[in-house]
């Protein structure tokens, strides 16, 4: 799903209008219809209701909304606020269809004389002030409207955006004066600013409300963020060949562990076999030998000369991919033999954890990696990478810098992990879940993404599927043991319900 800039939502409503073709108080009604019916289904008749509308076509949406809910059986109460004396034409025509129905309080808010009206733990308060149009930061009275309802105990459905909410950067603005949203109900496209954790706060739970903008303006208009969802993800599974031979699948080695931290090893390891690559060898510090010959007997082991860390990596056959870095430790000499290798990957790589805080100390590697190799950075990997961030959005356009000038994907692991192509495109996963936040789920990750590479998924195809899959199979994992539970290798154990559920989507 494209992510467009709320100031292109004009546009997209405005070819609607003219396309489809319907009237703007039409779609107004439709978009007002979506989120009455997105309320209803979770609050009671009995629930007290506050709206507060502003002047734009945010306020038209809650007026309609109110006039619905009203039609319903819902009792309310309804501020609209015009202090400029001045509504949206649209705005004002929902206005006066609600003045017209019986059972209304209606109160319209012209000059500084606003009562405000008692909001408790049982009052849902539906906030329909500003979305995006919104042009400067809330000041004055809108701004004493929102630290009112912020101060409350009560639920907040935003509509469109939590008011006072940027959909994109909100770096500069003041987070007082935004509404902290329980849920917000958002049209046709998730904004930017949801993806990201600093304003988690303010949005709240989100859903999508399709009001069905014209097919042909969405296609048409270029985006350069997506949000990942199945019916993408799905088609890019590969069918295995009925006569397929293991080397259809490829050779994955897996450069991971050293003293104290074999599990990495054995987690990547592991994941990469399930995911599906048709062999796979580790190469790892002696010490790792009995631990991966019995946790993973489907794997080969390669020893190093060093009992307790990576020295050296012999490459005496072709593989397919790499996937470095899980548990590897920062020694020196480990990163030497990392650098030895450079000259031997015939293809892209996956390079992870502490091999990424290598190549922040040896500024040379990124551009020694082939074209299209992943990097899977932890945000504070990242920071340490590339410099300290104030926020996710510097973040992004500092991996949309990097990705492109070394020709690398970047993977921005968190919730709403970010894969940065050097094509400069962002896609948020949408799989996952807090459960994940746990040790050695990254490790996981990076088996994952190196399976996929080496039975050929283009660099960006491994990215977008691996980091999707492997949220899909937390998810699965958590809805069957609770996030508490879950462990990495959890995840691992429902990797094959992860594939069944993506197989069976378009059955
Ligand atoms: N048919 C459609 O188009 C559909 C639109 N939809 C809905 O429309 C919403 C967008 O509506 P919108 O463009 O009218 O913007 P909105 O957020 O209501 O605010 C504009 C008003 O606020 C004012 N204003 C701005 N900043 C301000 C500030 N800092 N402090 C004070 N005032 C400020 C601004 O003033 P002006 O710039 O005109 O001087 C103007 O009066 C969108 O989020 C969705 O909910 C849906 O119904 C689907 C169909
Ligand atoms: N709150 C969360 N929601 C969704 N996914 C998460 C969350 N926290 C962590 N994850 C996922 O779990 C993995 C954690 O990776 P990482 O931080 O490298 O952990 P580790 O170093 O322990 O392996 C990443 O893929 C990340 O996207
Ligand atoms: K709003």
């Amino acid at each position: 799903m494209k992510i467009f800039f709320t100031n292109e939502t004009k546009k997209l409503d405005e070819y609607t209008i003219e396309h489809e073709p319907v009237s703007s108080i039409d779609l107004m009604e439709r978009a007002a219809s979506s989120v009455t019916f997105e309320i209803m289904s979770r609050w009671q008749r009995n629930t007290r209701i506050v709206v507060f509308a502003g002047p734009g076509n945010n306020g038209g949406d809650a007026l309609a909304v109110a006039r619905m809910l009203i039609e319903e059986g819902y009792k309310l109460e309804t501020y609209l606020f015009n202090p400029f004396q001045k509504l949206s034409p649209d705005c004002s025509k929902n206005k006066d269809r609600l003045k017209d129905i019986e059972g209304i309080h209606l109160t319209e808010v012209i000059k500084g004389d606003f009562l405000p009206p008692r909001l408790d733990t049982q009052t849902l308060v539906i906030d329909g002030l500003f979305g995006s149009g919104l042009r400067t930061s809330l000041t004055g009275g809108f701004a004493s409207v929102v630290q009112y309802i912020n101060s409350s105990k009560a639920q907040v459905v935003s509509i469109d955006l939590p008011s006072g909410l940027f959909g994109e950067d909100n770096s500069e603005n003041y987070s007082r004066n935004i509404i902290r949203a329980t849920l917000t109900l958002t049209f046709q496209y998730p904004k930017l600013a949801f993806m990201l954790p600093e304003n988690a706060e303010y949005v709240g739970e989100w859903k999508v409300i399709d009001i069905d903008i014209h097919p042909e303006i969405i296609e048409a208009t270029p985006a350069n963020f997506y949000y990942l969802e199945t019916d993408e993800i799905a088609p890019l599974i590969k069918k295995r060949p009925k006569f397929a031979h293991k080397n259809n699948f490829g050779h994955t080695l897996i450069i991971a562990g050293s003293q104290g931290m074999m599990g990495a090893a054995v987690l990547a390891t592991k994941a990469a076999l399930h995911i599906g690559a048709g062999l796979v060898s580790v190469h790892s510090a002696q010490c790792g030998y009995a631990v991966l010959q019995s946790a993973v007997p489907e794997a080969m082991f390669l020893s190093d000369t060093s009992q307790t860390h990576i020295t050296e990596i012999n490459i005496q056959k072709h593989y397919t991919t790499f996937g470095i870095g899980p548990g590897i430790g920062r020694n020196e000499e480990t990163a030497k033999a990392i650098e030895a290798l450079f000259g031997q990957m015939r293809h892209p790589v996956v390079l992870d954890a502490d091999a990424i805080n290598m190549a922040a100390t040896h500024p040379n590697w990124l551009s020694q990696l082939p074209a299209n190799s992943i990097l899977t950075p932890h945000i504070r990997e990242f920071d340490r990478l590339f410099g300290q961030h104030d926020n996710m959005l510097e973040r992004l356009k500092k991996a949309t810098e990097m990705a492109k000038r070394y020709r690398l994907i970047i993977i921005l692991k968190g919730a709403n992990t970010a894969i940065v192509t050097p094509k400069e495109k962002v896609y948020f996963n949408s799989t996952g879940n807090p459960g994940m936040a746990t040790a050695g789920s990254g490790d996981v990750l990076t088996g994952i993404l190196s399976g996929l590479l080496s039975q050929g998924y283009l660099p960006h195809e491994a990215a977008v599927i691996g980091v999707f899959i492997h949220g899909l199979a937390g998810d699965i994992a958590a809805e069957e043991q609770s996030q508490e539970y879950i462990t990495a290798g959890d995840i691992i154990n429902h990797l094959g319900k992860a594939y069944k559920h993506l197989k069976n989507y378009f059955e």
